[in-house]
């Protein structure tokens, strides 16, 4: 990786925290005190703001960064289209959903991966609403074999939650770098440059590219004032530059649900110093303090809300992220895998490594499901029939981390998903031996 052309002042150290004001300077002096924008920012630096929400939303969502960089971002030739057809954008709905489960096996790696980059190995999945409404997500996948080196992405249609599934990335933004291994995710906000290396080789993963309101933490109500994600565990990067050597850039732009690419005579990373609350965060799953049930049923799984996006109906997320860690279940007279169910919000799930325990088999790591709102669902007949019966000591799930992308609206899976080879065709038969055994006459 080339994090040996960056200057920082503490390497891969890290700033605590959500949605704080941070600070960090690669070079001492570099950032202004007590003003934004002086009149010849320090070294000679250009002041740049970088606005995450409206100048003028509410304080407590406002979020924007001022960066102290050696030349502005507006320095860039003119862009091109560029070609990346598997990257969809939106909720195509002349595309014919069917209303039932649907599960995908994980995808191999493909034998030309080493030819393969972040920006190159997205595949979407599914996605709904619409960029340019700022309304609902894409889902991806991706899988990359090489590192990004002189190429750098910038996302103007939404933030990008990376959800690595194998594999670490080390991820060089504006504001810093930021290493990031399976277990532990990272949010990019929208329009942050980014390029993503691979110092383990492959890295496969989830994106959830959110077109909508930012991702925050959820409200915690009566669990009170402390609990689920802690604020003080998402991590900020500290300062850092690439010194200029070795000639040009490509910078990929993904704007109006289209790929544009334009040469840079130098590397977008080259912000010296920045303050605000507008950053790269990442946060190990490994933190998350869990609620469950101590008496009795199975509850619902919004208690393992990480981040929400939220829409303009309070509590109707434009999009959660749900994971489901390791955990104790200690239910009295309970049968303590998911229920069934169908939901008005629709789900996506995916399996970062272990077993989840509604699907003891058929889901695995790497691969994903899709229960559509209204789409009735719930635990496969080995998990029903197990915890039908089993003794209810109390139970560790360990070694597992599902997690799930819900969202008030309608995922509509890419017509390269409802063809893929991947697709569980038998999905349906987990189900079918779920026999009638009604006692009562
Ligand atoms: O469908 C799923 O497996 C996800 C899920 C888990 C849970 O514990 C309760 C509800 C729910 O949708
Ligand atoms: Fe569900």
């Amino acid at each position: 990786m080339d994090s040996s052309r960056i200057t920082a002042n503490r390497p891969l150290a890290y700033q605590s925290g959500f949605g704080n004001e941070y600070a960090s300077e690669a070079v001492e002096g570099a950032l202004p005190g007590g003003r934004n924008s002086p009149q010849r920012a320090p070294l000679e630096l250009y002041a740049e703001q970088l606005s995450g929400t409206a100048f003028t939303a509410p304080r407590r969502d406002n979020r924007r960064s001022w960066l102290y960089r050696r030349q502005p971002s507006v320095v860039a030739g003119r862009y091109a289209p560029y070609a990346q057809p598997h990257w969809q954008t939106g909720g195509d709905r002349d595309i014919a959903v069917p209303p039932e489960p649907m599960r995908w096996h994980p995808a191999a790696i493909p034998a030309e991966v080493a030819d393969i980059d972040f920006i190159d190995g997205v595949r979407t999945m599914m996605a709904n609403g619409d960029a340019d409404a700022q309304i609902g997500v894409g889902v991806h996948m991706y899988v990359a074999g090489r590192c990004m080196e002189r190429r750098a992405l910038i996302n103007a249609d939404g933030e990008m939650l990376i959800v690595p599934q194998q594999g670490r990335i080390v991820v060089t933004t504006e504001m810093g770098v930021l290493d990031v291994s399976p277990g532990e995710i990272i949010l990019v906000p929208r329009g942050v440059a980014f390029k993503v290396a691979l110092p383990d080789g492959v890295s496969r993963g989830y994106i959830c590219e959110n077109y909508g309101a930012q991702f925050r933490l959820p409200e915690l109500g009566p669990i009170g004032s402390n609990g689920l994600a802690n604020a003080r565990d998402f991590m900020a990067p500290v300062a850092a530059f690439e010194h200029e050597s070795a000639g040009g850039y490509e910078l990929v732009k993904k704007f109006g649900g289209r790929l544009w690419s334009a040469p840079a005579k130098s590397s977008p990373f080259n912000v010296v110093a920045w303050h605000g609350n507008l950053a790269p965060l990442k946060y190990d799953t490994a933190n998350f303090m869990t609620i469950g049930s101590i008496s009795f049923d199975h509850p619902d799984p919004s208690i393992f809300t990480v981040l929400t996006s939220p829409s303009d109906t309070p509590g109707t997320a434009n999009c959660d992220f749900v994971i489901f860690p390791p955990r104790w279940l200690v239910m009295e007279d309970t049968f303590r895998p998911p229920w069934y169910h169908r939901n008005v919000m629709s789900e996506f799930m995916g399996l970062v490594y272990g077993e989840y325990d509604a699907k003891p088999g058929g889901f695995k790591p790497g691969g994903a499901s899709l229960h559509n709102l209204m789409v009735p669902h719930g635990p496969d007949e080995e998990a029903f029939d197990k915890a039908s019966h089993a003794a209810l000591a109390p139970q560790k799930l360990d070694h597992t981390l599902a997690f799930m992308f819900e969202s008030r609206y309608r995922f509509i899976p890419t017509q390269a998903a409802l063809d893929s080879p991947e697709l569980d065709r038998d999905y349906a038969e987990c189900w079918v031996g779920l026999k009638d055994q009604f006692g009562g006459r």
